[in-house]
Formats: structure tokens, C-alpha cells, sequence
């Protein structure tokens, strides 16, 4: 965002500090990301929206050290963590900010099954002391996720269940290692309305219970609004933030023509509503 914005009392856990990505090929060179400035502190939801090819997901891979940029700084909990003097940031941001990707059958080991799948990353880690603590600690995160009860899910492999229970799985697996923040590339996006809703309830909750800080990449404005209401929102076009401010504020008075040709787009189910709209948008280009 231009003005990074900052929780009450806090700093922020996660900054990205005029983040620039450029892509080479023999032919071209492609800027995905120009100088975008964003944060996220504990328990805040920020939602960064745009079409296809606006470099959202360039800078989601950024923001969780997947790739690092060609210019700009990312800090985690107030460290560069690309410094060499000081490995431990880049380690403490690895565990710190997880990355939830859009197909979980993407990121699911088929042949593993949930027990495999989320006790890897305890035991590797040695967060837990042998397998008792291991399955115990598996059981929890099931419980979290509301895959329960915890013995109907533990056994199962990604094959075995829905897209919305394999979803739950991979956000069990990014709490394992008890992130601070949680990057969400269209984790919604592949299911259906319903268990769309049900998912981004649970990571209300897990936001709100855990003060863990979301980053909610989306195409979907409609679905910005339902889980960023509380948050700020970022819109991202040819790879630069054209506005952000308050997600509602946003929503409500867009004052970027792009960001309102994305709400247009935005089927309004109540009639009134929709001509409601019209009618404010017909005044707003008439004294403009
Ligand atoms: N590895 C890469 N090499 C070259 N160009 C790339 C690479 N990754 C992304 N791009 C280009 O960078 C721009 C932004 O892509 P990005 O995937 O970040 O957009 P997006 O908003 O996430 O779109 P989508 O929702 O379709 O993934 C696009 O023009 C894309 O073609």
C-alpha cells in the first residue's frame, strides 16, 4: 500500500518496503511488481485484489520468501531477512509466514496421508517429542481446522476426501509450525460458495483467537469484502497498487476508475441495491 498501515500498538510483523520484480526472457523483460509498499501485523486481514496478471501471486511468493524480489526490502518482525550477517531472520521468517496455494492437490503429498502430512513438519522441526506428542498435537490441529471428529480424518489421503476438507488439511499443515502470519493465494477460489464461506470463517477465527495476521490474495472483490471487512485492502494493476485504504471504504467509494470496473464486475444480487448503485455512479460521472 502507499501508506503502509500499522496495528494499534504494535508493529508490524510483516513489511514489504517498495517491493520491484522484474522478469527476464531473451525477448522481453516484464516488471510483475512496481515499488509496492504493504504490512501486516498480528491479527490483521489485508486483502490485495486484482485481475489475472496484475502480480498478485508474484507478490504473495515474495511476501512468504518464496522468491526473492529484484529490488525492495522485506522485513519480518522489524529484520531484513535477506540480511547474510543475520541467518536467524531469515529462519524465524520461513516458520513465521506460511503460504496456503490455491490447489491443495497442488500442495498435498498424494501418498501421504493426514497423520504423515501434518506430523512431518512437527517432528522435523522438534516441536514435538516423539509420535504420542506427534498424534496428539495432529488431533488438536484437526480439531481446529473442524475436521472432526480427529479419528475420521487422520488416516485419510487427499484422494479420500473434498476439496474443502483437503483445504482444512493444508491450513492445518501451515499452523504446525505456529505461523504469525498466514499468506492466502486464492485459497477459496477452486470451491464452491458454501465451503468458501465455511473456510474463510475458520480463518476468521483463527485470526481473531490466534492474533494471526492474513494476507488474502483474491480476484474476487465479492469475497474481499466478506472476510477483509475488519482490514485494509490493496488494488493491484499491471503490477503497482492504484488504491488502498479501509477494505469498506474501498468497497464503498472506490475512487480509482479500475478499482470501480472491478466492482461493476461484481453481480449485485438485490435489484434495488444494483439501481441504487446506477443511479449514485450516474450522479458521481455527472459532477465530476
Ligand atoms: N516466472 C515468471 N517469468 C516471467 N514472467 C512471469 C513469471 N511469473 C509471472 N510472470 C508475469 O508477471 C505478471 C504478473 O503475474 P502474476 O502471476 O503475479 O499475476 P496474478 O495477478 O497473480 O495473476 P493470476 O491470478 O493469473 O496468477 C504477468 O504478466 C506474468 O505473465
Amino acid at each position: 500500500m502507499s501508506e503502509p498501515s500499522q496495528s494499534p500498538g504494535t508493529g508490524p510483523l510483516l513489511e514489504l518496503d517498495s517491493i520491484r520484480q522484474v522478469f527476464h526472457s531473451t525477448r522481453e523483460s516484464v516488471v510483475a511488481v512496481k515499488d509496492v509498499s504493504l504490512n501486516v501485523g498480528p491479527g490483521e486481514v489485508v486483502c490485495l485484489v486484482g485481475q489475472s496478471g496484475s502480480g498478485k501471486s508474484t507478490l504473495a511468493k515474495i511476501a512468504a520468501g518464496l522468491r526473492r524480489p529484484t529490488g525492495g526490502q522485506v522485513r519480518y518482525d522489524g529484520k531484513d531477512v535477506y540480511d547474510r550477517r543475520n541467518r536467524r531472520a531469515w529462519k524465524t521468517f520461513r516458520r513465521g509466514v506460511q503460504y496456503v496455494h490455491q490447489d491443495p492437490y497442488a500442495s498435498l503429498n498424494p501418498i501421504q496421508d493426514v497423520y504423515t502430512i501434518l506430523s512431518a513438519p512437527l517432528l522435523e522441526h522438534k516441536l514435538v517429542k516423539g509420535a504420542d506428542e506427534a498424534e496428539q498435537r495432529v488431533r488438536e490441529l484437526l480439531l481446529e481446522v473442524d475436521l472432526k471428529p480427529a479419528d475420521r480424518f487422520i488416516s485419510l489421503f487427499p484422494h479420500q476426501m473434498s476439496g474443502g476438507q483437503r483445504q482444512r488439511v493444508a491450513v492445518a499443515r501451515s499452523l504446525t509450525l505456529n505461523p504469525k502470519v498466514i499468506l492466502a493465494d486464492e485459497a477459496t477460489s477452486m470451491l464452491d460458495v458454501s465451503i468458501r464461506i465455511g473456510l474463510l470463517e475458520m480463518l476468521t477465527r483463527l485470526r481473531v483467537d490466534r492474533q494471526v495476521g492474513m494476507l488474502f490474495i483474491t480476484h474476487d472483490l465479492a469475497m474481499a469484502k466478506f472476510f477483509g471487512a475488519e482490514g485494509t485492502m490493496a488494488v493491484m494493476r499491471h503490477g503497482a497498487v492504484v488504491e488502498s485504504g479501509p477494505t469498506l471504504d474501498v468497497i464503498e467509494r472506490p475512487q480509482h476508475p479500475y478499482t470501480q470496473a472491478l466492482l461493476e464486475a461484481v453481480p449485485e444480487p438485490d435489484p434495488d441495491l444494483a439501481q441504487q448503485k446506477r443511479a449514485a455512479r450516474r450522479l458521481q460521472e455527472a459532477t465530476a
